[in-house]
Order: structure tokens, then C-alpha cells, then sequence
């Protein structure tokens, strides 16, 4: 874990590598998903029993909704709790909603009970955020947080500022995290340790530069 970037560097790495270089950006998802999906499985502080995923409408939860598939081809038992309007979510996670629909994949509402869960995915923001938590967010960080589960975040924990390591309202407090390509700076500074747990950095395909001459 040597290199960390800061989230508008994450950004602009993954714009580069998906509109410059021209890999598909659902290629990056899968590979994404497969990763954080292979941490967990690699974590023993991880009991995958009873599994829900806790979806944004970026991105980021399309990367959980990918989880979610790999969860229940395999043979786990997987729920999805979506935060935020379907209807304004990004094309991505729209496929990847197309994805669980098709495998039926339970879903869950605002009114669940998180403590039946033995593990929660946090894929509400990755490096979208942009301003304080609140609203059904905020509720559902602070209920995920006080439940019995364990939490394993995705790139991110959701309302710790990437840059800073510092909360933005409220933030989710993960066993473990997978953050995708590289660390991000506030993700490494010791104040960060009780929101992000664990990091696993998940190589995917995005690189940074000075690999070839006309980068
Ligand atoms: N295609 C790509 O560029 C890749 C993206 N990846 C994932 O996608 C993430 C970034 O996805 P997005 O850019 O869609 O952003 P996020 O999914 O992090 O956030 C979604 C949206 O939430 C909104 N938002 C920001 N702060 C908010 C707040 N406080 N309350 C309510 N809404 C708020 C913003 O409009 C933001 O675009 C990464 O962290 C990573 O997990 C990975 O799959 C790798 C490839
Ligand atoms: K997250």
C-alpha cells in the first residue's frame, strides 16, 4: 500500500481509463465487484451467513449490487436494501439492478431489521460524495453502525471524506474495506482506522500514468 491518491484523483483515473483508454466501465465494475467479493470471502472477521447490501444510486452501489449477484450465484443467502430514488440512478447501476431482478434477489425497505444480518455491504458513496449525510442516509449509516453485523465497505466507508479522514455528518464505522485502484490519503491517516477497518486495495484495471510515453 504504498501509493494513495486523493478522491479527485481517483475521479479523474477513472474518466481517463474509461473515456481516454476506453476500457467499458461495466468491465471495471465486474472486475470491482469480483474483488470485494473476494475479500470477504478472504476475511475470517466476515461471517457471510446472512448478507445485505446497502445500495446508493451511484456507482458505488452498483459496485454492492454486483456483490449482491456474486453472493447468490454462489449459493448465499443476500439481501438488498437501496437507499435513494431508483428512477435517478446511474446507468450502471441500473444494469446491475436489471442483474438481481433477473436472479431475485430479496429486497428489503427503510423499516429493516439490520440485526439479522451477520454482515452489511456499505456501497451508498464511494467517491461521489460531495457534501454532508443526511435524510434516509444518515439513518441508515447510524443503523448499520449500531446493529450487531459486521460491516465491509466498499471503496470508501460511506460519509468519511476521502481526503480529509474525517466524517461528513455521519459515516460508517467497517470491519474492513475495499477501496478500488488505490488508497485514498484520508483513508490512511490514523483518525480513518475506526471507519475503514481493514483495507484490501483492489487493483482493477486503473493504473496511474507514467507507464508509457504518451501518458
Ligand atoms: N465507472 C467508474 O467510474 C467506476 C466507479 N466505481 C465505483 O463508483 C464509485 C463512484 O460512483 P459515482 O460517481 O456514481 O458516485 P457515488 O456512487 O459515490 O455517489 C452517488 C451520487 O450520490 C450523490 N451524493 C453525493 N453526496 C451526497 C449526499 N451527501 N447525500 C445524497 N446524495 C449524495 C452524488 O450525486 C453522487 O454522484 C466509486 O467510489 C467506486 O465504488 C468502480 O466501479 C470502478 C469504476
Ligand atoms: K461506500
Amino acid at each position: 500500500m504504498t501509493q494513495a491518491i486523493t478522491v479527485e484523483e481517483s475521479r479523474e483515473l477513472d474518466d481517463k481509463t474509461i473515456n481516454k483508454i476506453g476500457i467499458p466501465s461495466l468491465v471495471l465494475m465486474e472486475r470491482a465487484g469480483l474483488k470485494i467479493y473476494e475479500n470477504m470471502l478472504a476475511n475470517p472477521d466476515l461471517d457471510l451467513s446472512n448478507v445485505l447490501i446497502l445500495a446508493g444510486t451511484g456507482n458505488n452501489g452498483g459496485d454492492g449490487l454486483v456483490v449482491a449477484r456474486l453472493l447468490a450465484t454462489h449459493g448465499y443467502k443476500v439481501s438488498i436494501l437501496t437507499v435513494g430514488n431508483p428512477d435517478h440512478a446511474s446507468a450502471d447501476h441500473k444494469a446491475q439492478a436489471r442483474i438481481c431482478d433477473y436472479y431475485q434477489i430479496p429486497k428489503v425497505f427503510m423499516d429493516a431489521n439490520f440485526d439479522k444480518f451477520t454482515t452489511l455491504v456499505d456501497s451508498l458513496f464511494g467517491s461521489g460524495l460531495s457534501r454532508n449525510v443526511g435524510g434516509d442516509y444518515a439513518t441508515v449509516i447510524d443503523k448499520a453502525n449500531a446493529s450487531a453485523a459486521k460491516i465491509h465497505a466498499v471503496d470508501i466507508p460511506s460519509g468519511l471524506n476521502g481526503d480529509t479522514g474525517e466524517e461528513m455528518g455521519t459515516a460508517i464505522k467497517a470491519t474492513s474495506t475495499s477501496t478500488i485502484a488505490y488508497p485514498k490519503v484520508g483513508m490512511l491517516k490514523e483518525q480513518a482506522k475506526p471507519y475503514t477497518g481493514t483495507i484490501y486495495v483492489d487493483d482493477i484495471g486503473i493504473y496511474r500514468g507514467n507507464t508509457f510515453e504518451n501518458e
